[in-house]
């Protein structure tokens, strides 16, 4: 039986808990189950918090798990990411009052609060920047007001935190997150149950991120309505009972098709449709 581990709160659980049912498992039904079995699928799903999740996986304990890359590194744990999910995007970036801090270099002596010791720690001693650091739990963007730091370091989404806190962000991100899949550094990359899982996941990215096309046009058009909507291999081209005309079907980028049906419609294609995509291998 496949051992899974699932974040049971914050950010990360709801979307995770969606996808995994996309694609097919089971999930819980209350939120205070901590463990659940699959058994058609033969996976047993551990549900865990989000910062623990590396360090079970890392242990060899649990086969798999779904966290976030910022606290995956943050861990330091011996695992590592093999599929980003694409949910819980966010950047992880210093920030402060205004005027306080106008470079990286200027961090040198200042104490800045995080819930991220591991990322920020390494990105100073990379930087070679001496500042000190303490540790809080959460709603780290209060400490400065409060006079417990005069930087933050934290996740950034929306930058409404920070907005609403009167803080502003102090140079590049220091690292760019998202959901991923991690399992222990170097285990069996080719064992089938975990390939079946990851092929899964997969299949619900493509299906949230292509819809399907399919359209009528002339023959003398095949190559450039082709070369709008090329498929992932390939388009099925398919004869028409009208001579003259063909029937294409192809899968295109969700977020692009608009825009390739205008063109398709520009050079002559017809009867223009797309379909969404439920579930998919590839
Ligand atoms: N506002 C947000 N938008 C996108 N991702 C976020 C946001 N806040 C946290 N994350 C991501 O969620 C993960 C942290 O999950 P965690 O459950 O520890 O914190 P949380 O979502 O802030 O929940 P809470 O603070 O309520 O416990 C990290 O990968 C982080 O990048
Ligand atoms: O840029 P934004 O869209 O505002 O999102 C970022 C905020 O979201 C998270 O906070 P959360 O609400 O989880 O509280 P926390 O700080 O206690 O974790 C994160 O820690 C930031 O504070
Ligand atoms: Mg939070």
């Amino acid at each position: 039986m496949l051992r899974i581990a699932v974040p049971n709160k914050g950010s990360l659980s709801g979307p995770a808990a969606e996808m995994l049912h996309e694609a097919g498992y089971q999930q819980r039904r209350e939120s205070k189950e901590l463990r659940i079995v699959d058994p058609e699928n033969e996976v047993e799903f551990f549900y865990l918090r989000p910062r623990d999740i590396a360090l079970y996986v890392a242990s060899g304990q649990l086969d798999i798990g779904i966290t976030g890359r910022d606290l995956l590194i943050d861990s330091g744990a011996n695992a590592e990411e093999i599929l980003p999910l694409g949910f819980a995007r966010s950047t992880f970036r210093y920030a402060t009052k205004p005027g306080v801090v106008s470079s990286l270099e200027d961090l040198n002596g200042v104490t800045i609060a995080t819930s991220y010791e591991g990322i920020v720690a390494k990105h100073l001693a990379d930087h070679g920047i001496d500042a000190s650091v303490v540790h809080l739990d959460g709603a780290v963007e209060t400490a400065i007001q409060l006079g417990v730091a005069q930087v933050i370091a934290d996740v950034v989404e929306t930058g409404t935190s920070l907005r609403n806190a009167g803080l502003e962000v102090v140079g590049e991100p220091i690292m760019k997150s998202e959901a991923v899949v991690i399992r222990q550094t170097g285990a069996d990359g080719e064992e089938p149950k975990v390939q079946q899982f990851l092929r899964r996941l997969q299949g619900v990215l493509v299906a949230r991120t292509y819809v399907m096309m399919d359209y009528d046009c002339r023959v003398e058009q095949l190559e450039k309505a082709v070369a709008l909507t090329p498929g992932l291999e390939s388009p099925t081209v398919s004869p028409l009972h009208n001579e003259g005309w063909v029937a294409v079907r192809a899968m295109v980028p969700a977020k692009e098709a608009q825009r390739i049906m205008d063109d398709l419609y520009d050079i002559g294609a017809r009867a223009i449709l797309t379909t969404a995509i439920h579930a998919c291998r590839l």
